[in-house]
């Protein structure tokens, strides 16, 4: 690492210690290569004694890339022991006014509950400004928990009350999460959680602070360079909540777990709701509720910011994209290829159609684990869409469908998980789960699109190709996420392409 001559560099030591640790958090997106430089954007001290709380923004640049990275760092003379398992290190000369050890203070309840009160009074604090809902309250007197788990960003639980996320890349403008949920709640849409607050950061200050260009991630040639940069959101915490993903495996191993028939297995027959029930899969019934509210939300979408009709050239530009995404991912991942000539034909087939389409602002990447089921019905989560794509295509609008292909890719996948991790099956076992996963994904694929189109929103029925399209091309992108973050879970989106493009 070399640090970049023009900017401040109050304590090399503390930037040598955040290059050495920053590489090893789970949300740290480059671990795909080194870091070349690594310096403080903006540091601002919002608790001041022992232990100290300060907010730094770490610009780092990869390459000719550079992001930005927020981080809550706690500063103590000692660490207690609950502490050492987030300790970045200890500073051997003061900067910054920083002394003793340093760590991640998103794990020191003592440190984030002061959160709330500086939400709750809408304090501004050098470039950040903590911000209250209009018309809510925030209670103050709450500790927060990290949850726990693989997550790109880090959300504390206080309380029973709230969760607060705390994006760790930070993109800049308005967070699409923050700018979605406060739209939807206004309209009173029962599908998202209330938003308590947020906390932002001066429009300007990614990527400038500290003296270095502006940059496409930092707003140069991208949407939001003029807005403030959403840092956290606080939201209700639906405490009945299981999320969608864990209510779907449930069923999936309830279903394999199901005595084999004597004789072959039979292929699945047609798909009802009934039947899901029958099989022990007894999900399909959620699955048409999870389709209604996709419906309704996606209506209070369009009615929050518009609809437009998408000219048949728009749509060649997203087909051409589609096909320049499968080409980086056939490189980079050679399972992938003897499936592209199929995926290819159906990409051509939808940039021939002729007629507008009706695009809107979509959820952007939407599975399982971004639905939570609470004692009143289904909630969608996490509208800041696919992590890898830049801000502005994460905010562009799309056809709706986009999305449902997003939740069918997710049946295949809770279909197939268990089963891409059964490598040792005997193979007729292997066969009857096969053509089990299958009949799983097919009777809560229809159930889901059933609910859908009663609800009112486009029937995907009716729309097969551009369906099939956005779930190849949303397919291409989890091979290439699976190559690259979890790569023993390839076999999951590779065994359902070859069912889908078989
Ligand atoms: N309002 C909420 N109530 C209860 N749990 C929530 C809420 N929001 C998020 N969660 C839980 O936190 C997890 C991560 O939230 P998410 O917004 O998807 O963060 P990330 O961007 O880090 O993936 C979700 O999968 C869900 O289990
Ligand atoms: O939730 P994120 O915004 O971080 O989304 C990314 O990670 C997801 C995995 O956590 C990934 O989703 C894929 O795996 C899910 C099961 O873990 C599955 O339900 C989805 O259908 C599948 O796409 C998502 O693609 C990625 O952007």
């Amino acid at each position: 690492m070399t640090v970049a001559p023009s900017a401040p560099q109050p304590d090399t030591s503390l930037v040598r210690l955040l290059a050495g640790w920053l590489p090893r958090q789970r949300w740290f997106g480059g671990k795909d290569g080194p870091i070349h430089d690594l310096t403080i954007g903006t540091a601002t001290e919002l608790l001041h004694g022992d232990p100290s709380l300060h907010h730094l923004v770490l610009d780092v640049r990869q390459d000719d890339t550079t992001d930005h990275y927020q981080l809550l760092l706690g500063a103590r003379r000692d660490l207690p022991e609950h502490l050492a398992p987030v300790a970045i290190g200890r500073l051997e000369s003061p900067g910054l006014d920083i002394t003793g050890y340093v760590y991640d203070a998103a794990h020191d309840a003592e440190l984030t509950r002061p959160l709330l009160g500086l939400m709750a009074d809408e304090r501004t604090v050098g470039p950040l400004t903590f911000r209250r809902a209009p018309g809510t309250g925030i209670r103050t007197d709450l500790d927060a928990a990290p949850i726990p788990g693989e997550q790109s960003n880090t959300s504390l639980i206080f309380g029973d009350a709230y969760i607060c996320k705390l994006f760790r890349r930070l993109s800049p403008g308005v967070s699409p999460d923050l700018e979605v949920n406060l739209a939807l709640s206004r309209r009173g849409c029962e599908h998202v959680p209330n938003v308590h607050g947020w906390i932002e950061l001066q429009p300007g200050a990614l990527g400038t602070a500290n003296g270095s260009a502006p940059d496409a991630s930092a707003g140069g040639t991208d949407s939001g360079g003029d807005e403030p940069v959403t840092l956290a959101l606080l939201s209700e915490f639906l405490r009945t909540a299981t999320d969608g993903w864990q209510l779907a495996l449930t069923s999936v191993r309830d279903w394999f777990a199901q005595p084999a028939p004597p004789g072959p297995p039979e292929p699945p027959s047609a798909p009802t709701t009934r039947d899901a029930g029958a099989a022990g899969g007894d999900f399909a019934a959620e699955a048409e509720r999870l389709g209604a509210a996709t419906a309704e939300v996606h209506r209070d979408l369009a009615a929050a910011f518009g609809v437009t009709q998408a000219p048949p050239e728009l749509l060649r530009e997203i087909v051409f994209a589609m096909h320049e995404q499968l080409d980086q991912v056939s490189a980079a991942v050679p399972q992938l290829r003897p499936y592209a000539p199929a995926i290819r034909e159906v990409f051509d087939r939808v940039a021939a159609e002729a007629a507008p389409l009706p695009f809107q602002r979509v959820h952007g990447d939407y599975h399982l684990g971004q639905v939570l089921r609470t004692d009143s019905g289904w909630t969608l989560l996490d509208f800041e869409g696919e992590p890898a794509r830049t801000p502005a295509e994460r905010r562009a609008p799309a056809h709706p469908l986009r999305d449902v292909a997003g939740m069918l890719r997710s049946f295949e996948y809770a279909a197939r998980f268990l089963l891409a991790r059964e490598g040792d099956l005997p193979p007729e076992a292997s066969d009857e789960l096969e053509l089990r996963a299958q009949a799983w994904a097919e009777w809560n694929r229809a159930a889901f699109c059933a609910g859908y189109a009663a609800a009112g929103g486009p029937d995907p029925a009716a729309h097969a190709t551009l369906v099939r399209a956005f779930e190849f091309d949303k397919a291409v992108y989890e091979i290439r996420y699976e190559a690259r973050n979890r790569p023993s879970w390839l076999p999951v989106p590779l065994r359902s392409l070859a069912r889908l493009a078989g």
